[in-house]
């Protein structure tokens, strides 16, 4: 991977020394170390994954950090948002962190933006970052910060977590000039407003941002210098009561179309959206939660089919599941399967119900889909369900 950035002038003997540790590693030596005192680093959200992220790149000697979060620091968040002590319960998050990071990292200019990050204002504030992290907790911040990235041409490090559960991977679209995938490329559905459950309502292990926060930090540094390969295709799944680390490959394409834009893209424009005025689907076309869970426990034989990203069924999935591309059902092809009755599923319902209409369309007259999807599995049948 070529490094992002390019080298500032020389170091100085102070610098030398402070950075010694990095210039004895052939990954970053002295050139990467000036690229790093070269970058400008947008980091979104001074919380749970960003306290750890900030406090990392500043000491790595990255030159400016451009902190948005629009929030205050609260008594509950000092359990893993560390750089906030118990006297900055109430002051903004920006400024208790720039103070923190003034004291452990005076070489490391803060740009401070005490804003709420939206689709309108995110590539005005992330304007001229080489890399942007996204810390943030909420969809509608993910999208405006992948938006802002393809807009920007910049790579973004990605990192998510609740309870024991954490996911990292570099996203960096066609769209934007990078290799593929973007975060819409890997979540093509934002969920319904409330149905994902947030570390507020869920809890989450606080030291498990640290070890998150870290990994995102040692990518964000990877892709500055051009050091090794970044978790680009790839996303890291860790689940910390098992203390297991996997690496899931997502489709990636280098293919580029006349636009620019790569092949992950076009599968996903080729998706059709549903239409406003769309028949009813036929009855026997849907299946409910409890019906599927009734059928299975009777023996029935149903095929249960997955349309869902691999970066979401790796967070957990129908045991027995096959997974077929939403590209190809809604193009009406299906693999050759087993038999029984084939249902078809994703998270909320929207997606399976797409591929329904095209396959019924295309003669598999028998197939039906999950309404609501596996979020209503897990509201009906099965709480331990991880869908995110
Ligand atoms: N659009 C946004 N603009 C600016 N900051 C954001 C935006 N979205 C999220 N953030 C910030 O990202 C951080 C996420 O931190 P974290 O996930 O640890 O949760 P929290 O909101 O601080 O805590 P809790 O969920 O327990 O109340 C928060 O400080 C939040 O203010």
């Amino acid at each position: 991977m070529e490094p992002l950035v390019e080298p500032g002038p020389p170091l100085t003997a102070e610098e030398r020394q402070r950075w010694s540790r990095h210039l004895l590693l052939p990954s970053i030596g002295d050139l990467g170390q000036r690229r790093l005192r070269a970058a400008r680093v947008g980091v979104v959200g001074a919380g749970g994954l960003g306290s750890p992220v900030l406090a990392y790149l500043a000491a790595a000697g990255v030159g400016e950090l451009v902190l948005v979060d629009d929030d205050a620091v609260e008594a509950s968040n000092l359990q893993r948002q560390v750089l906030h002590g118990a006297a900055d319960v109430g002051r903004p998050k920006v400024d208790s962190a720039a103070d923190a990071l003034a004291r452990q990292a005076p070489w490391t200019r803060v740009i401070r933006a005490p804003e709420r990050l939206t689709s309108d204002n995110a590539a005005r504030l992330l304007a001229g970052c080489h890399l942007v992290i996204d810390g943030a907790d909420n969809f509608a911040t993910r999208y405006a910060v992948a938006d802002a990235c393809e807009q920007l041409g910049v790579p973004e490090v990605f990192g998510s977590l609740l309870q024991h559960d954490a996911q990292v991977a570099v996203l960096w679209s066609t769209a934007a000039g990078g290799p593929g995938p973007g975060y819409r490329d890997l979540f093509p559905d934002p969920p319904p407003a409330g149905s994902v459950a947030s570390c507020a309502e869920a809890g989450v292990l606080g030291a498990l941002c640290g070890a998150v926060g870290s990994v995102m930090a040692v990518e964000a540094v990877k892709l500055l210098v051009g050091a090794g390969e970044p978790l680009l295709g790839r996303v890291l799944v860790l689940d910390a009561l098992s203390m297991s680390w996997r690496t899931v490959h997502v489709r990636a394409s280098t293919d580029q179309d006349d636009d620019g834009r790569g092949r992950a893209r076009a599968a996903r424009a080729a998706v059709p959206p549903p239409r406003a005025e769309e028949e009813p689907l036929p009855a026997d076309a849907e299946v409910t939660p409890r019906q599927l869970a009734e059928a299975l426990a009777g023996g029935v034989d149903v095929v249960l089919v997955d349309v869902r990203t691999e970066a979401e069924r790796a967070l957990g999935a129908l045991p027995g599941a096959v997974a077929v591309p939403l590209e190809d059902a809604v193009a009406g092809v299906l693999p050759d399967l087993p038999p029984g009755r084939v249902v078809v599923h994703c998270r909320s319902g929207a997606r399976s119900e797409r591929a329904v209409r095209a396959l019924r369309a295309a003669g598999h007259g028998e197939v039906a889909h999950l309404r609501g999807g596996l979020l209503a599995w897990a509201a009906d049948v099965d709480p331990t369900l991880v869908v995110v």
